[in-house]
């Protein structure tokens, strides 16, 4: 049996990495088919028999293109990213999975200098919240293990994901100020928003029904 009503194909972009298994827990409580290839294969594109379901599998910070391009029909991403990326996405839903939180963190004795310096992934995130706070301050844009930048003197404190807090303090860094929470969102391309509105929205009251107290 179909897995929508009308025959309406939907494809669906999945991150891979951190949060990918908790995603796919999700999609199997909203009681989606989840095939053993989607969770054990190399394989990136994966259609589900029987259904008018395929799954493709990107890059967290992808996501959003392959949804705002419309190559994928919604997409499941962290926050970050799409504050990040900014991509002309909707945002349909909070899945309320992929907890962590968007911290400024630095040395314990850090105060301000006259040339700050952040270090980061997430450049643009930064440059908003510094801006925001009337603070003039020289981002640098890095790929990851960010808590370098403090220690060995690149720069003064670093704007990045903090979950359970054992990669600052193992490397001698606190929490300075907190910018956002961050949980995992359902977004949505445009045009399928409105061309697909049945199967779009069929996935988004199933996920719905999974929400913590959104029943
Ligand atoms: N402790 C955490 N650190 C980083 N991301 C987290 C954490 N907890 C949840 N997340 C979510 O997981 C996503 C990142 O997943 P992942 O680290 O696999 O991607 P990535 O940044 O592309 O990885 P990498 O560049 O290290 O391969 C984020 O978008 C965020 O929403
Ligand atoms: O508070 P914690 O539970 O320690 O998690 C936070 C760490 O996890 C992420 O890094 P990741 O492992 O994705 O590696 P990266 O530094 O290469 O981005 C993030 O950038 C922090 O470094």
């Amino acid at each position: 049996m179909a897995f929508f009503a009308n025959e309406q194909k939907l494809t669906i972009a999945m991150p891979k990495g951190r949060i990918f298994e908790e995603a796919v827990h999700f999609l199997q409580q909203a009681g989606l088919e989840v095939t053993a290839e989607l969770q054990d294969s190399r394989k990136l594109v994966i259609p589900v028999e029987n259904a008018s379901l395929e799954f493709i599998l990107a890059k967290p910070a992808d996501v959003p293109t392959y949804v705002e391009y419309g190559v994928a029909d919604v997409g499941v991403v962290g926050k970050d990213v799409l504050l990040e990326e900014e991509r002309d996405v909707y945002e349909l839903l909070d899945l309320q999975i992929g907890y962590c939180r968007m911290m400024v963190a630095g040395l314990p004795d850090w105060k301000p200098t006259d040339s700050p310096r952040v270090a980061t992934k997430y450049p643009k995130i930064a440059s908003r919240y510094f801006r925001e706070q009337g603070q003039q301050v020289e981002v640098i844009k890095l790929n990851g293990s960010v808590e370098l930048a403090p220690m060995i003197g690149l720069a003064d404190r670093i704007v990045d994901i903090v979950s359970t807090g054992r990669t600052l303090k193992e490397n001698g860094l606190v929490e300075l100020e907190h910018i956002c929470e961050i949980t995992t969102r359902l977004i949505a391309n445009r045009a399928s928003y409105r061309m697909k509105s049945e199967a779009v929205d069929d996935i988004a009251g199933k996920f719905l029904e999974v929400i913590p107290g959104r029943k």
